[in-house]
């Protein structure tokens, strides 16, 4: 099927009192794939997460997921997506196993036809299935809020900044079954400010920034939009300011004898940079170099917008 997993057209978001998190955002989530949707703080995500999941109201514009408009086919719309919120959000009396069978019968999946141990088994909670919720880790809640976005089998599964807070052997965990859902053919969407983890996750990623799209494209065309390459440098002798020459995009002293220079790969290499340090009189001594990545790319593009409302966490 060619059909997008989630269509978006012109969607915006003015919340009461005036803010306006979303200007009109277009885009089409392509089934089948992992998408991640980036962007500084702020900058409408969670917004437009919300407004899938039916917890926040559009002010205009359109969303279709699976085929089914959320205005006029709001059912249908519902049950075709699963939403992993920001925020952990039980209630601590239940047990893992009671919170799965709740939420299944609250999408009105018969009994037949839950699937309560073996998502359990999915998320490595199956000895926690008779806890209370409220003894768990923040990892087991985190893993236990994806398995309840999939107790009714939608084909996209949503995970808004799935990672805050869990550590890596659980985040790898829980990436892990996310890839697995992936290539049962769950269409994934995820927020995260962990870049690298966007880049080794995603087929495709949008960013957002003050409410507006700024990329949208396949992972790997996104980094190899990153066109300025970093060397750092460490010279025979001690500098006491930093040497110039116009094939440096940007030069700073790092140490006595060190120096990171910025230059655009489109224009010169590492050669020519090295040579230009070398006709300024200098030895070198040690040379690494560092290929662009997404973060360079997200910074870029963010950077470029009208001001900026902060980076990303990193890490
Ligand atoms: N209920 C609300 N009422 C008023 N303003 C809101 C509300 N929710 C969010 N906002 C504002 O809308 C903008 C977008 O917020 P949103 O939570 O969508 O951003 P985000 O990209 O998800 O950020 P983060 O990564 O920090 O979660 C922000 O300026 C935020 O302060």
């Amino acid at each position: 099927m060619t059909e997008a997993a989630i269509s978006i057209t012109d969607l915006t978001k003015t919340y009461k009192g005036g803010k306006q998190a979303l200007a009109g955002v277009s885009f089409d989530v392509p089934r089948g794939q992992i998408f991640g949707l980036l962007g500084p703080n702020g900058a409408g995500k969670s917004t437009l997460i919300n407004i899938l999941a039916g917890l926040v109201n559009k002010t205009s514009g359109k969303a279709v997921i699976w085929g089914f408009d959320i205005d006029t086919d709001h059912r249908n719309a519902k049950a075709s997506i699963g939403i992993v919120p920001q925020e952990i959000v039980f209630d601590p009396f239940f047990t893992p196993f009671e919170t799965l069978e709740n939420q299944a019968g609250f999408y009105g999946v018969p009994k037949g036809q839950r699937r309560t141990t073996e998502l359990l088994r999915a998320v490595h909670l199956e000895d926690k299935a008779n806890a209370y919720a409220r003894s768990l880790s923040g990892g087991m809640k985190r893993r236990l809020l994806v398995a309840k976005a999939m107790v009714h089998m939608p084909p996209v599964l949503v995970l808004d900044e799935p990672t805050a807070g869990v550590d890596v052997e659980l985040r790898q965990q829980l990436w892990a079954y996310v890839r697995e859902l992936n290539r049962q053919g769950v269409t994934v969407v995820l927020t995260t400010h962990y870049l690298e983890e966007a880049e080794e996750l995603c087929d495709r990623i949008a960013i957002i920034n003050h409410g507006r799209l700024i990329a949208n494209e396949p992972t790997r065309t996104l980094v190899g939009r990153a066109n300025e390459k970093a060397v750092e440098v460490t010279v025979d002798r001690d500098l006491t300011e930093a040497p110039v020459a116009a094939c440096f995009e940007k030069i700073e002293l790092k140490g006595e004898r060190t120096v990171v220079i910025t230059y655009s790969k489109d224009k010169v290499n590492a050669g020519e940079v090295l040579a230009a340090l070398q006709d300024a009189g200098l030895g070198i001594v040690d040379v690494s170099t560092r290929e662009a990545d997404l973060e360079d790319v997200f910074l870029s593009l963010t950077r470029a917008g009208a001001g900026t409302s902060g980076t990303p966490g990193h890490g």
